[in-house]
C-alpha cells in the first residue's frame, strides 16, 4: 500500500501543480507547450532526414555516377539544414516561453507563501515547526512548480526523440539496444538514489541551516550592531557560524563525493559499452554484414541517443527532486490557522453597548503546558478607561492577545455585547481595537505610512494622519524633520532619518490613535516618554481618545491613577479590582505598590518643603 502511495505521489503533486500553472501564467503555459511541440516535430524531422541523407549518400557511392544522385543528396542536405534551423528556432523560443512562465509562476508562489504567512496564527511563529516548514518552503524555491511543468514537457519531448533514435538504432542492429540501456538505466538509478538521499539530509538539517541564518542576521543587522560591538561578540558569533557552516559543508561534500565516484563508474561503463559497440560494428562492416552507411549512422546517432538518454535521466531525477521539494512548499501552503472564521459570521456591533467581557477565562500557550491565565473576569465598558497593573510575567500582555483574538482562550469565553467573539468574522472583530504593543514595529517607510498603517483603508493624503500625530504629541518633532511626513524613518534608504526611542513611541501612539476603533489598547505606551510628554498625554487623555474605551497597561501608577477602573494581576490571576480610591482603601498589593512609588516623590517634596 505504501509503495503504491509512493508511486502515486508524483502524480498527486502534478495534479496540484497544473492548476497553479494555469492560474498564474495561462498565456505562457499554452505558448511554451505549442513551441515545445514544434521542437519535437522539427527534431524528429531532422532525424528522419539524416537517415534519408545517409541512405542516399550510400546509394550514390554504391552506383557510381548515377545521374541526379548529387542533386538528390544536395536536396536532403538543404532539407536537413532547414529543419535544423527550424528546430533551433523552436527550441530557443520555447526556452524563452518557459523562462517567462517560470517568472510568472515564481511570483504567484511568492504571493501564496506571503498570504499564508500573514494569515498564519501567531502561535505558528512561536513553534519551531512553523519556522522549519517556512524555511523548507523557501529552500524548495518559488521556481519549482514551473520547473515541474517544463521538465515534464522536456521529458515528453526527449522520450519521443529517444524513441525515434532507438528505432533508427534498431534498423542498424537490434543488439545495440541493450547497450543503449546499459548506458542510460544505471545512471538513472544512481541519480534517483542520491536525489532522495540529499533531500532527506536537507530535511534533517533545516534547523541547523536556520541557526546559521540567525547568526548571520545577528552579525549583519543594524539592530544588533551596538551590543555586538560593545560586548565584543563578533569573533564568538563568527566562530559559531563557521562551525555550523563547516558541519553542513562537510556533510554535503561527503554526499557529493560519494555521488561523483558512483557516477564516474556508471559513466565509464557507458563509454565501454559505446566503444565496444563501435568495435563490434566496425568488425561487422569489415565482414560485410553491415554497410558503411550503418557505421556512419551509428556514429552520428548513438552519441546523440546517449546524450538524450542522459538528459532524460536528468529530467526524470529532476522531476523526482521537484516532486519532493514542491511537497515541502505544499506542506507550508497547507497550514491552516486554528483561529478559524465561523461559517456564518455575526455582525460586529458598530457601537457596542455593554462592551467586552472576559468570563472565567483560562489560557495556556499552544505547545506549552503551563497555564498563564486563570479564571479571568474583566469588563471594558464603552467609554471606560481601564488599567491593568501587575508584576513582570503576571499575564497582562497575554490577556491583550486574547482580547484581540490573536489566540483563543483555553477555557471560558470572551464576549462583545454578550456574544462570544468567536462568532464574529476575525478581521471585523479585530477592527474593534487599535493596539500598540510594547514591541511595536518600526516600519522602514515614511512617517505618514508609519501612522497610516493604523488604518490602511484611509487614503494616503488623509488629514487623519496629522490629527493622530497631534494627539500623540508627535506633530512638533515631525514638522521639524527635513521632509516632514514624507521623511523615511530609516537609514537603510536615501534621505532617511532615524528617531529616538521616545519619538518612535510617539509615532506608534499616533498609529494607535489613527484607527477609529471602539477600544484603544496601550501596552506600556509611555515607557520611553519623558515625564513632561507623559504628563501631557494623560492630562486630557479622554479627549485625545475621543471618549472611546481604553485598556492601558502601565507600571507607572501615576498613569494608572487616571483610569476609571483598575485590575491588579498576579501570577495569571486578577487579585484586586476597583477604582484607585477603593484599592488604596483596601490596603492590598496596589496600595503597597502605589505607596512605594509615591515615596520617592514625597522624599523630594519633604526635602524642598521648609
Ligand atoms: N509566546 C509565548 N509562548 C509561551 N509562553 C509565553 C509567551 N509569551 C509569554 N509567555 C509566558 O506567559 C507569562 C505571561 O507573560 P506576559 O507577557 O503576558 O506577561 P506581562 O504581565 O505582560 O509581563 P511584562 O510586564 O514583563 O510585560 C510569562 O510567564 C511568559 O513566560
Amino acid at each position: 500500500m505504501i509503495q503504491t502511495d509512493k508511486l502515486l505521489a508524483p502524480v498527486l503533486t502534478l495534479r496540484r501543480i497544473l492548476p497553479m500553472l494555469w492560474k498564474s501564467s495561462r498565456k505562457w503555459t499554452v505558448l511554451s507547450t505549442l513551441l515545445m511541440a514544434l521542437e519535437v516535430v522539427f527534431g524528429l524531422a531532422v532525424l528522419y532526414l539524416l537517415k534519408q541523407l545517409v541512405d542516399v549518400v550510400t546509394q550514390m557511392l554504391g552506383s557510381e555516377g548515377e545521374p541526379g544522385g548529387l542533386s538528390h543528396v544536395l536536396l536532403y542536405v538543404a532539407l536537413t539544414g532547414a529543419s535544423t534551423v527550424a528546430f533551433i528556432a523552436a527550441r530557443s523560443l520555447s526556452g524563452l516561453a518557459r523562462e517567462a512562465q517560470g517568472m510568472m509562476v515564481a511570483d504567484y508562489v511568492d504571493r501564496e507563501v506571503h498570504s499564508r504567512a500573514v494569515r498564519a496564527d501567531l502561535a505558528f511563529y512561536e513553534s519551531p515547526r512553523y519556522h522549519d516548514t517556512l524555511e523548507r518552503a523557501r529552500q524548495s524555491g518559488n521556481q519549482r512548480p514551473a520547473q515541474v511543468a517544463s521538465n515534464l514537457m522536456m521529458l515528453g519531448k526527449n522520450s519521443l526523440m529517444l524513441a525515434a533514435v532507438v528505432v533508427l538504432i534498431m534498423t542498424i542492429n537490434w543488439l545495440l539496444l541493450p547497450v543503449l540501456l546499459i548506458a542510460i538505466v544505471p545512471a538513472l538509478l544512481v541519480r534517483i538514489y542520491f536525489t532522495r538521499y540529499l533531500y532527506e539530509w536537507q530535511r534533517r538539517r533545516t534547523q541547523m541551516e536556520r541557526r546559521a541564518a540567525y547568526l548571520d542576521w545577528l552579525m549583519t543587522s543594524d539592530i544588533n550592531a551596538k551590543e555586538l560591538r560593545l560586548n565584543q561578540l563578533g569573533d564568538y558569533l563568527r566562530d559559531q557560524y563557521s562551525k555550523l557552516r563547516g558541519t553542513i559543508r562537510g556533510e554535503k561534500l561527503a554526499i557529493t563525493k560519494r555521488r561523483t565516484s558512483v557516477e564516474m563508474v556508471v559513466a565509464s561503463i557507458a563509454s565501454v559499452a559505446f566503444f565496444g559497440s563501435l568495435g563490434f560494428l566496425a568488425w561487422q562492416t569489415a565482414e560485410g554484414r553491415n554497410s558503411v552507411g550503418d557505421l556512419v549512422l551509428f556514429l552520428l546517432i548513438f552519441q546523440r541517443a546517449q546524450s538524450m538518454g542522459q538528459e532524460l535521466v536528468q529530467q526524470l531525477s529532476k522531476l523526482y527532486e521537484d516532486h519532493l521539494y514542491v511537497g515541502l512548499l505544499f506542506e507550508f501552503l497547507d497550514i491552516r490557522p486554528a483561529i478559524a472564521e465561523p461559517e456564518v459570521p455575526r455582525e460586529v456591533p458598530a457601537e457596542p453597548r455593554e462592551g467586552v467581557c472576559f468570563e472565567n477565562v483560562g489560557f495556556c500557550y499552544p505547545g506549552t503546558d503551563s497555564q498563564v491565565l486563570h479564571n479571568i473576569d474583566l469588563t471594558i465598558r464603552p467609554g471606560q478607561i481601564v488599567a491593568l497593573v501587575g508584576a513582570n510575567g503576571s499575564g497582562k500582555t497575554s490577556l491583550i492577545k486574547l482580547l484581540c483574538r490573536l489566540y483563543d482562550p483555553t477555557s471560558g469565553r470572551i464576549t462583545l455585547d454578550g456574544i462570544d467573539v468567536r462568532e464574529f468574522g476575525i478581521e471585523d472583530y479585530r477592527r474593534v481595537f487599535s493596539v500598540i504593543f510594547q514591541d511595536y514595529t518600526h516600519y522602514a517607510t515614511s512617517v505618514r505610512d508609519n501612522i497610516r498603517f493604523g488604518d490602511i483603508r484611509e487614503p494616503e493624503d488623509t488629514p487623519a494622519v496629522r490629527a493622530a500625530a497631534i494627539n500623540a504629541g508627535a506633530a512638533p518633532f515631525i514638522e521639524n524633520l527635513k521632509r516632514q511626513y514624507d521623511t523615511p524613518l530609516t537609514r537603510m534608504f536615501d534621505d532617511g532619518q532615524e528617531l529616538s526611542i521616545g519619538q518612535w513611541q510617539k509615532i506608534a501612539l499616533a498609529r494607535a490613535f489613527m484607527h477609529r476603533s471602539n477600544v484603544i489598547i496601550l501596552d506600556e505606551p509611555t515607557s520611553a516618554l519623558d515625564p513632561g510628554a507623559e504628563f501631557e498625554l494623560f492630562e486630557n487623555f479622554r479627549e485625545r481618545i475621543d471618549h472611546r474605551a481604553a485598556l492601558v497597561i502601565s507600571h507607572r501608577l501615576s498613569t494608572v491613577r487616571m483610569a476609571d477602573y483598575i485590575y491588579v494581576m498576579d501570577k495569571g490571576v486578577i487579585c484586586e479590582a476597583g477604582t484607585h480610591d477603593e484599592l488604596i482603601k483596601r490596603q492590598g498589593i496596589y496600595c503597597e505598590l502605589f505607596r512605594r512609588q509615591a515615596h520617592h516623590y514625597r522624599e523630594v517634596d519633604a526635602e524642598e518643603t521648609p
